[in-house]
């Protein structure tokens, strides 16, 4: 019997210059050949330099969104980006059960260029009914503040914010980036049981707009198609890793990833 094709929803804002977002998520569903969907939450005028303007859609066509791949399409693992206020939780948070697939949570709140993603006061009911529902949570240090009400200043830091989002707040797992610390790009992972440690070179770069996204997407790609945890945020820290090495020097800001990196540098294993 053949395999099913993998299948890799998103539920995220849309950014218009293609870099973060649906955008970002559907590139990497694509390079990493899982069948990439998307349920849009919000669109914004966006490029490198900031976020220009943002229209939320209704929840109710965010409900019918989710109705609609619901009814029809198989599904084998899912994330979400900027889900930007209540409303629209709550109806992400009611159809997350009914996907029974895994589902990895990237709590968007501020955009690399500093402007605001997520309503202040969201971020609790994110804590209390969304975290609950995921199989990994993907905060880069500010959010696991955030998230947590504690700083982090060390890397044993951000081990003691993986383990209290797990067992404080009951993720599945918690993956606290790395990304916003000096020094070498250090990843830690906590899955209720073992904690993991994922490293690798810093670069010297400015072209990071939408790593957070891509590499979540690049995670649910891999748990899409059967890869256990571990392997696929290790294969996917490979795969944002060569993006940054490879990022493109477009518009004015912040330039995007290169979603498709991982093709110049063939299958080297970086990160350690
Ligand atoms: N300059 C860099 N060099 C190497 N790896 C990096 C660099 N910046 C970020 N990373 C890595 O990229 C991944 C995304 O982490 P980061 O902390 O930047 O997430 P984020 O802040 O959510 O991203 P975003 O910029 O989309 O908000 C992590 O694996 C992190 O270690
Ligand atoms: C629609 C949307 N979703 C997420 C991000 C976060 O990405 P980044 O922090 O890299 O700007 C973004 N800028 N826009």
């Amino acid at each position: 019997m053949s395999r099913p094709i993998p299948c890799a929803l998103t539920i995220a804002g849309s950014d218009s210059s293609g870099g973060a977002g649906i955008q970002a998520d559907l590139k990497t569903f694509q390079e990493l050949k899982s069948y990439g969907m998307s349920v849009i939450t919000s669109v914004t005028a966006q490029n490198t330099t900031g976020v220009q303007g943002v229209h939320h859609l209704p929840p109710v066509m965010i409900k019918q969104q989710l109705e609609a791949i619901q009814a029809d399409m198989p599904l084998h693992a899912l994330k979400t980006g900027m889900i930007a206020d209540i409303r629209m939780m709550k109806v992400v948070a009611e159809a997350i059960p009914y996907f029974q697939a895994p589902y990895v949570m990237d709590p968007v709140m501020v955009a690399t260029s500093g402007d605001v993603l997520m309503e202040s006061e969201a971020r609790f009911y994110l804590r209390e009914h969304l975290i609950p529902l995921t199989n990994l949570v993907t905060p880069n240090i500010p959010e696991a503040e955030m998230i947590t009400e504690k700083n982090i200043e060390s890397a044993a830091d951000m081990e003691a914010s993986a383990e209290h989002i797990v067992h404080g707040f009951g993720a599945g797992a918690a993956l606290v980036k790395g990304g916003h610390r000096m020094g070498e790009a250090l990843d830690v992972l906590y899955d209720g049981k073992k904690m993991y440690r994922f490293t690798s070179d810093r670069i010297t770069t400015k072209n990071t707009h939408g790593t957070g996204c891509t590499y979540s997407a690049a995670i649910t790609a891999y748990l899409s198609q059967g890869v256990p945890l571990e392997e696929a945020v290790r294969r996917a820290k490979v795969y944002i890793t060569a993006g940054i090495r490879h990022g493109f020097s477009i518009g004015k800001g912040n330039g995007p990833t290169n979603h498709w990196a991982i093709r110049e540098e063939g299958a080297r294993d970086e990160c350690h």
